[in-house]
């Protein structure tokens, strides 16, 4: 999806990715611009099993972290759940459009958004030849790779610059070539299916979207977009669908409806939602800004010593606290 970072050119070695021994790894030390205001040496770490840079400061103060001993922003972090097709890229892009993120350059941007897909697990070459006709359960939440999902969303939490890989829906594989670069942004999205269905991945969210669109409507979205994107054929999208797709739906995803905070009906059609929520994201960031900048030029505190209460130690204090007698 356009909406990522995608470099094709990153200084990592794609080809190694998912092949590589657990134990494998290989380093490369970049320079980076974070957000408008902070450049960071940032040096990244990559292995087989977690895609993060993790050679960055983990300790969070409130919403600030370190980047290398650059101060580094903990992003405000959204689930989108929902069916499939049911307009979950379509309702964060429009977000995204809604707050100016869309036309701008992927490293200044302050809203990005990592699909759950990116998460899914390598597959065997026995369950690749299944998935080619349409035997695979893509929808189970076993498809899906939870530790790394979880790992990967408290490095993003953390502030660290993460890299994730696209996902290749033609062949049932992550992209090689192709790994995502998120970095640290003041809102996180993340979209997918499945993403309330893992406890510990969902109590990261700082808030939760169900896009809850009509069934009919979601399959009738969906053949087209498989068949003209995802290279299916009819055949394959309709048996998928009532093998896997719906029964899955219902035993998994429905379900975690009841954790979101705010259901939007009929998706990316929803615009007064969209709007509600978009404002609503507008005041928490306006107010992090707020505190960042109180923490970032704290108030003056002077302590006037006990028995002398009218004595001013420093003038120019903004606030006295007196001591407890
Ligand atoms: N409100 C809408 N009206 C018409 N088509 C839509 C709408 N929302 C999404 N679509 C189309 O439906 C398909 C699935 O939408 P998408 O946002 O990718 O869903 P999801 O991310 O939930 O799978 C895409 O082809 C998209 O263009
Ligand atoms: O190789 C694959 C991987 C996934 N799928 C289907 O994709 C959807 C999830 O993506 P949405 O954009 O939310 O629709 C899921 O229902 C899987 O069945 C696939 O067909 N092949």
């Amino acid at each position: 999806m356009d909406m990522y970072d995608h470099r094709p050119g990153s200084a990592f070695d794609n080809s190694r990715f998912g092949h590589v021994d657990a134990s494998a790894s290989f380093f490369c030390t970049r320079r980076l611009n974070i957000g408008n205001r902070r450049t960071a040496n940032v040096t990244s770490k990559y292995q087989q099993k977690q895609f993060v840079c993790a050679n960055m400061s983990d300790k969070r103060s409130g919403s600030i972290c370190k980047l290398n001993g650059v101060e580094g922003k903990a992003p405000f972090l959204i689930g989108v759940a929902g069916g499939t097709a049911s307009g979950k890229s379509t309702v964060c892009k429009r977000i995204m459009e809604k707050l100016g993120q869309v036309d701008m350059d992927q490293k200044q941007r302050q809203v990005v958004c990592i699909s759950q897909d990116s998460f899914y697990r390598d597959l065997t070459p026995k369950e690749i030849a299944k998935a080619e006709q349409g035997q695979y359960n893509f929808d189970h939440p076993d498809a899906f790779n939870e530790t790394l999902m979880y790992e990967t969303l408290k490095d993003v939490l953390a502030g660290k610059i993460v890299q994730i890989p696209s996902y290749d829906y033609k062949h049932h594989t992550l992209k090689k070539d192709e790994i995502l670069t998120i970095y640290p942004a003041d809102v996180v999205l993340f979209e997918g299916i499945l993403v309330f269905y893992f406890p510990e991945v969902r109590k990261l969210f700082h808030m939760k979207l169900f896009v809850d669109t009509d069934s009919d409507t979601r399959l009738a979205r969906r053949v087209p977009r498989d068949i003209n994107e995802r290279g299916r054929d009819l055949d394959q999208v309709l048996s998928q669908y009532m093998n896997f797709v719906k029964p899955a739906f219902e035993e998994f995803c429905s379900p975690t409806k009841k954790f979101a905070d705010v259901i939007i009906p009929r998706g990316a059609d929803n615009s007064v939602a969209i709007d509600l929520i978009v404002q609503h994201i507008r005041d928490i960031l306006n107010n992090k800004r707020n505190s960042e900048e109180r923490s970032i030029s704290p108030p003056k505190v002077t302590v006037t010593p006990v028995g002398s209460p009218s004595k001013k130690v420093n003038a120019s204090a903004d606030i006295i606290f007196h001591r407890p007698h």
